[in-house]
């Protein structure tokens, strides 16, 4: 069999992106980590399946794979990728679309200068939502923010538990370059406090609007940008007195913008979304 596959990206968040309205689309874990492969496949941070979707109000159903074949929440890059995908498609002829995904409603926008806007939704900020097991444990209040003691790489480092949809724990570094993402990222993904697993951030604060963020993502490694990542690093560092909203984040492979008002309010995630190349792949051979 063969499909049809886009490959994108988000500030250097690699997609392949397929449309699964249009082929048979249902693949093992191991056929999506083999077509997630940087060697043996086409190589992404993670494949993005667009459907019909099935809840009344919605345009489309945004499906996620990790490139380690687990099914996931929410990807913030992904659903830029997804929006501009529809449009070059020629599936959808709206600006703005309505998205069903595993965790809600997201609504992305095509700005006129290319970029795409997306709603992400409230974050949800009590430790179960993640979820994440704060039994036993004295956390720190800092603003309007709690930061909870996580034992990493022999040290205690402070978290923000921030759900996006997704899972994340975000720490503030003094210099992100140096940070120890590779060190101690894979242990706080896999961390026992999270049961689900999570997304490691390391936020600089440059100044009140501008951070500088590598993410340690789950079930993919460390990306060049994570789209949740950022939402979710902003969210902390507002509740934690650190930032005002709008907020640069600058990643590794490029620029995103968040706008967030506060508690109970939704998240604004902008920033590019590149078509890279189009092919055809033999699933068999995969
Ligand atoms: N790159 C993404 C997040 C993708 C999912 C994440 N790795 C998870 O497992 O939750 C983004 O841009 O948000």
């Amino acid at each position: 069999m063969k499909l049809r596959f886009t490959k994108m990206h988000g500030a250097g968040n690699d997609f392949i992106v397929i449309d699964a309205i249009h082929q048979d689309v249902s693949f093992s874990t191991e056929q999506w980590c083999r077509l997630a492969d940087r060697r043996f496949g086409i190589g992404a941070d993670q494949i993005l399946v667009v459907e019909r979707p099935t809840t009344e109000g919605c345009d489309f159903r945004y499906r996620i794979f990790n490139s380690d074949g687990s099914e996931v929440e929410q990807c913030g890059n992904g659903a830029r990728a997804f929006a501009r995908f529809v449009s070059d498609k020629g599936l959808s002829t709206e600006r703005s679309i309505r998205v069903e995904t595993m965790k809600g409603i997201i609504a992305p926008r095509l700005e006129e200068d290319g970029s795409v806007t997306v709603d992400m939704g409230a974050p949800r900020l009590e430790p179960g939502a993640l979820p994440f097991d704060s039994a036993g444990l004295d956390g720190l209040l800092e603003g309007t923010d709690t930061t909870w003691p996580l034992q990493v790489g022999g040290k205690t480092v402070f978290v923000s538990v921030v759900s996006m949809g997704n899972p994340h724990a975000v720490q503030v570094v003094s210099d992100v370059e140096s940070a120890p993402v590779e060190q101690t990222g894979p242990e706080i993904e896999a961390h026992p406090r999270f049961p689900k697993r999570v997304n490691a951030g390391y936020m600089q604060v440059v100044d009140r609007h501008h951070i500088c963020l590598r993410v340690y993502e789950r079930g993919a490694g460390e990306t060049l940008a994570c789209g949740t990542g950022a939402c979710a690093a902003v969210v902390a560092g507002i509740r934690r007195g650190l930032l005002d909203s709008p907020v640069r984040v600058s990643a590794q492979g490029g620029e995103l913008s968040i706008a967030w008002a506060g508690d109970g309010t939704p998240v604004y995630l902008s920033g590019p979304a590149v078509t890279v190349f189009e092919g055809e792949i033999e699933i068999g051979n995969t």
